[in-house]
């Protein structure tokens, strides 16, 4: 799946991932409405309301871009009937040929994580049957059980050729609490990129390894330090946008090939026509506000890459 990421970036020019996290509250009134007089205000009417601006986001977006990224909380909190949602949104993105990535931010005991594993990226065994379930192309995953945590993530990646991207410096104001602390005069996210480059030896792709990092737009300077202790790794770049990262931030996160990194906006793109800049469009036309959005963006990270 890392071949097909980097395949499609080099087709679309575009080393951007549209973020679907879909808040109830930023779907226009006119789909709530709709989902509200078939469903009733139910669980399920919130459900269908988050999947149908999904979809006209996706039908607006998807010639531009090379990968989604569905966060799994938007979903889950609206239950059982927000996880179908954000199953019917995978599948949807699937068949529009887009790379999906889980934003699940999973990681256990070596057991958990393999039942996780298998949930996300594998096929679950039932008698002399097995199914596919959720079926993200990559997931998200948290590191801090170490190793026997990752490696039943890798080992199905490594059967699956699917992919993972785990947390090494995140974009939230907090991170570096944890994140920053210094063990033997480095800082702990330094370790963590150490070892995330070392589980990724084990499953490389053509260029680059199934196994990636999470680092946020919003410290650019950790980015470029990052950047050459996983020099095989790509790195999902959230925090571009709604937390203030920009382009001109992000040039050291790439290699020289120009490849490497693959940033993410969510709130920037899906509640573009919330924003001044994009008001001409009004809520009947969120998704063209999208769509120019997601141009826009494009057009920021490729000029600061010039
Ligand atoms: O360090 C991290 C890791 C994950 N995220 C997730 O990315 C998106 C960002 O949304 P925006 O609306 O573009 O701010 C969201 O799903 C986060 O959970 C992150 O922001 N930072």
């Amino acid at each position: 799946m890392i071949n097909k990421l980097v395949e499609k970036i080099k087709k679309t020019g575009a080393p951007i991932v549209v973020g679907l996290d879909p808040m109830l509250s930023y779907v226009p009134e006119h789909i709530q409405k709709k989902s509200f007089d078939e469903y009733g205000e139910t669980l399920e009417g919130a459900a269908d309301a988050i999947w149908q601006y999904n979809k006209q986001i996706i039908d607006s977006t998807y010639d531009l871009i090379p990968a989604v990224k569905p966060q799994i909380a938007m979903y889950e909190q609206f239950g059982v009937e927000g996880l179908k949602a954000f199953q019917k949104t995978v599948d949807y993105c699937h068949e529009k040929d887009l790379v999906v990535i889980g934003d699940v931010k999973r990681g256990d005991i070596g057991s958990t994580s393999a039942a996780y594993a298998t949930g996300h990226l594998g096929k679950v065994q039932v008698g002399s049957k097995t199914y596919r379930t959720f079926n993200e192309d990559f997931a998200t995953v948290n590191p801090y059980l170490g190793t026997d945590g990752i490696k039943p993530f890798a080992d199905v990646c490594k059967e699956e050729k699917k992919g993972l991207f785990i947390l090494v410096k995140t974009s939230n104001p907090s991170s570096g609490e944890f994140q920053d602390r210094l063990i033997d005069g480095k800082p702990l996210y330094e370790h963590v990129a150490e070892k995330v480059a070392a589980w990724g030896e084990d499953v490389m792709g053509d260029e680059y390894s199934y196994i990636g990092a999470v680092v946020g737009a919003t410290y650019p300077e950790v980015g470029k330090v990052l950047r050459q202790v996983m020099p095989k790794s790509f790195i999902l770049v959230p925090g571009y946008g709604a937390q203030g990262g920009k382009g001109k931030d992000l040039t050291h996160y790439f290699n020289k090939d120009g490849l490497g990194a693959i940033v993410n906006s969510s709130r920037g793109i899906i509640a573009a026509y919330k924003q001044e800049k994009y008001a001409q469009f009004g809520a009947e036309n969120f998704a063209d506000a999208s769509r120019q959005a997601v141009i826009d963006m494009i057009e920021d990270i490729a000029s600061a890459l010039k």
